[in-house]
């Protein structure tokens, strides 16, 4: 490093201007803590631009136009196809056409520095940037350095796969045209939600799904409901299947995939849905005694385990990989980087205020499909593996009388798992058209270990589906 290298000194570094790297610093700032922010693509993140707003921008109209089908008066002026263009217009619009001015304005506002280029550790407590240009800016952290540079879509490493050019997250968000046919590899959450999004848009979708149904990492029922109605859609799941090559024929022709029982599917794109990997490969972590390209490990207040200068926030330490759990880390983390600066004793106990226990205890996730799937906490079979005594309460959603009012023909289920011992919930689930809004009311009673004895004083109003929570007392009780 020559002596031409820009220095600066700051409070806290944050590496990656994701959700949670722009949330870490809006704390510290709040603080009084001077904050540098570094940033290699766009401010705002993947969550902004290739993941969480794009998709759901594709979502809304499917989903609307699924829900308007089954109501009475209604459903005929829904019947014919969605306009595409007015929809990828509206994701446009949803990602800011891919430019991040309002968030660079808001992280200015907050007093935030940004730094462009990227930033990689080079030893405790200091970063490099590279910026475009390739000039190099050292930053040094008086407090804290924080770690929020996200994760990356993975792509099997296939026979054929990089002459195919597959798509990942990022291409199923940002695509400008509905493919004819797409293959969609995966049956996890991107999964579902983008063969949801893009069957409804038009294609012919078929989804390889390896495992034996569709989100396995929520109840059963979850999966089964979201299938049928992917199925009812047009779309084809084949499960039990694996992808063993690829191949495209010329340059713009048909991708054909084998698969390991000898047969192939052919489609116009490819979308591997198959899980993220830290972005942590090229970060400088072998010069503070870290493995590149590991998830970091982090104690309850996000701080590297054996560091007490690292903190690692959001996608990149691996305990939940959602923007909202992201953000709660960050608020945790930035605030505990003040109380540690200002020499105070943090609450770091079991939902103290520099504790991220929600991330073990109460994590809520909605999947955007039709039908939508939600939950919190935990799963009968997570619950069960813990070793706690419990028991499963079961409803059917079609029984309440909100549902049929919201949509005819209504199909869910909802399930409650309480914990015998503490008669209190140790998750919750609802799969159905409309719950996604209703499972705030489930993370309230599971973050708060609300006693099933005074749950039962919580009225839900008539006739709305929230009164699926007297029916799975009623049900409790006996
Ligand atoms: C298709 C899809 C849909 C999703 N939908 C939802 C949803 O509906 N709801 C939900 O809660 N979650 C959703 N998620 C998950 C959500 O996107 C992530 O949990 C969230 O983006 C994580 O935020 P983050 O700030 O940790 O990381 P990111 O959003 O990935 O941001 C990390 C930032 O760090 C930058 N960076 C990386 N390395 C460096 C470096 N060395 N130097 C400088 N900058 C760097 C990156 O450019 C990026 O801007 C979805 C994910 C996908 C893939
Ligand atoms: N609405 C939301 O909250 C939302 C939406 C999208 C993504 N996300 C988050 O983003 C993260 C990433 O989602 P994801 O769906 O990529 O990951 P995931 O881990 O949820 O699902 C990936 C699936 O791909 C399968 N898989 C892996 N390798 C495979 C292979 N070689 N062949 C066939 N199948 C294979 C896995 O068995 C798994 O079921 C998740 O943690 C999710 O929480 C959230």
């Amino acid at each position: 490093m020559t002596d031409a290298v820009k220095k600066t000194e700051y409070d806290v570094v944050v590496i990656g201007a994701g959700p949670v790297g722009e949330n870490v610093a809006d704390r510290t700032r709040a603080a009084g803590l001077t904050t540098a922010v570094v940033e290699s693509e766009l401010v705002g993140g993947e969550c902004s631009y290739w993941a969480c707003m794009p998709s759901k921008a594709l979502l809304r109209p499917v989903v609307a136009r699924a829900d308007a089908r089954k109501v009475p008066g209604l459903s005929g002026a829904v019947r014919g196809p969605l306009d595409a263009d007015a929809v990828l217009a509206f994701r446009d619009e949803e990602t800011s056409h891919w430019k991040d001015d309002g968030q660079v304005s808001w992280l200015d506002g907050i007093g935030a520095v940004v730094h462009r280029g990227k930033g990689r550790l080079t030893r405790a407590r200091e970063v490099t940037v590279t910026g475009p240009d390739g000039e190099e800016t050292l930053l040094t952290a008086r407090h804290a350095v924080a770690v929020c540079t996200g994760s990356k879509a993975v792509v099997p490493s296939l026979p054929g796969v990089a002459d195919v050019r597959p798509w990942t997250s990022r291409e199923a968000t940002s695509a400008k045209e509905v493919p004819g046919r797409l293959v969609v590899v995966g049956g996890g959450v991107v999964g579902v939600e983008m063969a949801t999004a893009w069957q409804g848009l038009g294609a012919q979708v078929t989804m390889l799904v390896r495992g034996k149904g569709l989100l396995p990492k929520m109840e059963p029922f979850a999966g089964e409901l979201v299938g049928e109605a992917l199925t009812e859609a047009g779309a084809r799941i084949l499960t039990g299947v694996s992808a063993a090559s690829v191949s495209r024929a010329g340059h713009d022709g048909p991708v054909t995939v084998e698969l390991d029982d000898g047969t192939t599917v052919e489609a116009d794109e490819i979308l591997f849905a198959t899980g993220r990997a830290p972005r942590t490969d090229d970060l400088g972590l072998d010069t503070v005694g870290l493995e590149p390209g590991s998830w970091l490990t982090v104690d309850d207040s996000c701080r590297v385990e054996g560091s007490d200068w690292l903190y690692a926030v959001g996608d990149v330490n691996h305990r939940a990989l959602l923007t909202h759990q992201g953000k709660y880390q960050a608020r945790i983390a930035g605030d505990v980087i003040a109380a540690r600066a200002r020499g105070t004793l943090p609450e770091t106990d079991r939902w103290g205020a520099h504790a991220a226990t929600a991330d073990h205890a109460a994590v809520p996730q909605v999947v955007f499909t039709d039908p939508e799937a939600a939950s919190v906490g935990l799963t009968l079979a997570e619950a069960e593996e813990a070793g706690h005594r419990v028991r499963a309460v079961d409803y059917d959603l079609a029984s309440v009388a909100g549902s049929g009012l919201y949509a005819q023909g209504y199909k869910g289920q909802a399930r409650m798992v309480v914990d015998l011992d503490r008669e209190v919930l140790l998750g919750v689930t609802f799969v159905g058209p409309g719950i996604g809004e209703l499972l705030h009311s489930a993370t309230i009673a599971v973050a708060g270990e609300v006693p099933v004895e005074r749950l039962w004083h919580a009225v839900p109003s008539y006739p709305t589906i929230s009164e699926v929570w007297l029916r799975l007392l009623e049900t409790y009780r006996g």
